[in-house]
């Protein structure tokens, strides 16, 4: 029997709580992206060895196919052999613990086609392909994965998120992604996949957000992985797996939080680029010599990163509870900027003080991350991001914006009226102050995994 099943799992904006999310004293903002990962699958009883291929049929030799030999695998620890020695740690270290936690009995063949939404990669040398219907399009790239520019969206946490549900569904054709402990089962699995596969464990926040969706995320303590990768025999650790998974309390938070209605997130995709891993470094480095003033800094940008959760539910709230004065609210915030918006609360002639609340908490959070900035020597928000983002305020609908994650030379981030994503992205385009910004066709997506319709996929698969 054949049973086709698609799962997905959006991209994520780290909006505010870089760095200090590192640190499980401390909650970040990030906001799920309707750029996505699918993952399909195809699934067939068999009586001889266990075969798991995942194909990604838009890069160039991107099928990873894998002949399991069940009892072998229970008694060795060793990697997965791909059939032609082709590498892909993500998905290896996916199907890995996912076996190990399941430690099947039945023989399966198993495929799973992987579909990315355009958002996560450059779309240079790449032709589009549609479904049947015409309902969905992605780009086709003529050169493997690993060799087509990524654009910070989060693309391994989104495979090994929709692998996770995936390869978990031909294992339990009953498996229900709305039940809360199954998400929280597909979680906790994939962070312990993505963080096997990178060799390191990282805050999670991108797991999370293509698991929950958008969410004020809490991290978990490193030592819950830790312990796992040191375990060498697979039985033990397969029993510890399950324990870690099913029976762990990991402490997270992932409390759902989104932008209000009519606010969208547009995000600038910065030429050049900066390298997370040093950043990170430079930053943790200053905060261990620097303990004192580090707490400081990070209490006020904790406090400002809040600050700016809070203002968006009060708004959110108020779209609710007072629908007429909320339109009034937008139809202001889409007719000025944010200069003009403060220029009117500092004469008192400003109705909607909501707003300069929004524009005062991202000022606060670039003030704070200008200060990380300085005194790590990290280029988190640098001269180029100041004077842009600064200019991002003059726009009209923009409420200003920050730079995302680790910030750099990477993107921005702002937030815009609805009826003004259009204007902002027609205006900036051939002004010379923008020129070195691409907005992204995408959007916030609330939603974390969800199922989709397959008919959409047809023509594809
Ligand atoms: N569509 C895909 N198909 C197969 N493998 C993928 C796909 N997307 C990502 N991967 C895997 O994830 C790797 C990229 O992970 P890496 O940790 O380098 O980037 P990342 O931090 O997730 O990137 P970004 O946040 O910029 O998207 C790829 O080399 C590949 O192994
Ligand atoms: C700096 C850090 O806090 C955020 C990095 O975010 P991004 O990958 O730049 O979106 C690192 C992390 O949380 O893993």
């Amino acid at each position: 029997m054949t049973q086709t099943r698609i799962f997905s799992a959006p991209g994520k904006a780290l909006l505010a709580g870089g760095y200090l999310v590192l640190d499980a004293s401390y909650e970040a903002f990030v906001v799920a992206l309707s750029s996505r990962m699918h993952a399909a699958t195809s699934v067939q009883k068999t009586h001889d060895t266990t075969s798991i291929t995942v194909k990604s049929p838009q890069f160039k030799e991107g099928e990873w196919s894998f002949k399991i030999d069940l009892t072998e695998f229970k008694q060795n620890k060793a990697s997965l052999k791909e059939k032609d020695g082709r590498r892909n740690p993500f998905v290896e270290s996916t199907i890995s613990t996912i076996l190990s936690y399941i430690q099947p009995i039945e023989n399966y063949n198993i495929t799973i086609t992987i579909f990315s939404d355009s958002g996560y990669h450059s779309q240079v040398d790449s032709v589009p392909q549609s479904s049947t219907n015409k309902s969905r399009t992605f780009q086709y790239h003529s050169a493997p994965i690993t060799e087509v520019s990524k654009t910070g969206l989060g693309s391994s946490a989104g495979l090994v998120t929709s692998l996770t549900v995936a390869l978990l569904s031909c294992y339990n054709s009953k498996l229900d992604i709305k039940d809360e402990a199954t998400l929280l089962k597909v979680h906790n699995l994939a962070q312990v996949a993505h963080c096997l596969a990178q060799g390191k464990v990282g805050s999670g926040f991108d797991v999370a957000t293509a698991t929950f969706g958008s969410i004020v995320y809490r991290r978990f303590n490193p030592s819950l992985i830790n312990g796992l990768s040191a375990i060498e025999d697979r039985s033990k650790f397969s029993e510890a797996l399950v324990k870690l998974v099913d029976e762990t309390d990991w402490k997270i938070t992932h409390n759902k939080c989104c932008l209000p209605s009519g606010i969208k997130l547009l995000m600038g995709d910065i030429v050049g680029g900066s390298e997370t891993p040093k950043l990170v470094t430079k930053v943790l480095a200053w905060r261990k010599a620097e303990p004192e003033k580090s707490l400081e800094l990070w209490t006020n940008l904790n406090n400002a990163n809040m600050s700016l959760v809070s203002v968006l539910q009060n708004l959110q709230t108020i779209s609710k509870q007072n629908p007429e004065r909320y339109q009034l609210l937008l139809k202001y915030l889409n007719s000025h900027s944010a200069i003009e918006i403060n220029q009117a609360a500092s004469e008192k002639k400003l109705e909607f003080s909501e707003l300069e609340d929004v524009i005062v908490a991202i000022r606060k959070i670039r003030k704070y991350l200008k200060q990380m900035t300085l005194a790590t020597g990290a280029e988190i928000e640098p001269e180029e991001q100041t004077q842009l983002l600064d200019d991002t305020e003059t726009l009209t609908g923009c409420l200003g914006g920050v730079v995302p994650g680790a910030g750099g030379y990477d993107a921005i981030c702002i937030l815009v009226g609805e009826e003004s994503v259009k204007k902002i992205s027609d205006l900036t385009k051939g002004q010379e102050k923008f020129k070195s910004v691409k907005w992204l066709d995408l959007e916030e997506q609330a939603e974390g995994i969800i199922e989709e319709d397959p008919n959409d996929f047809d023509g594809l698969i």
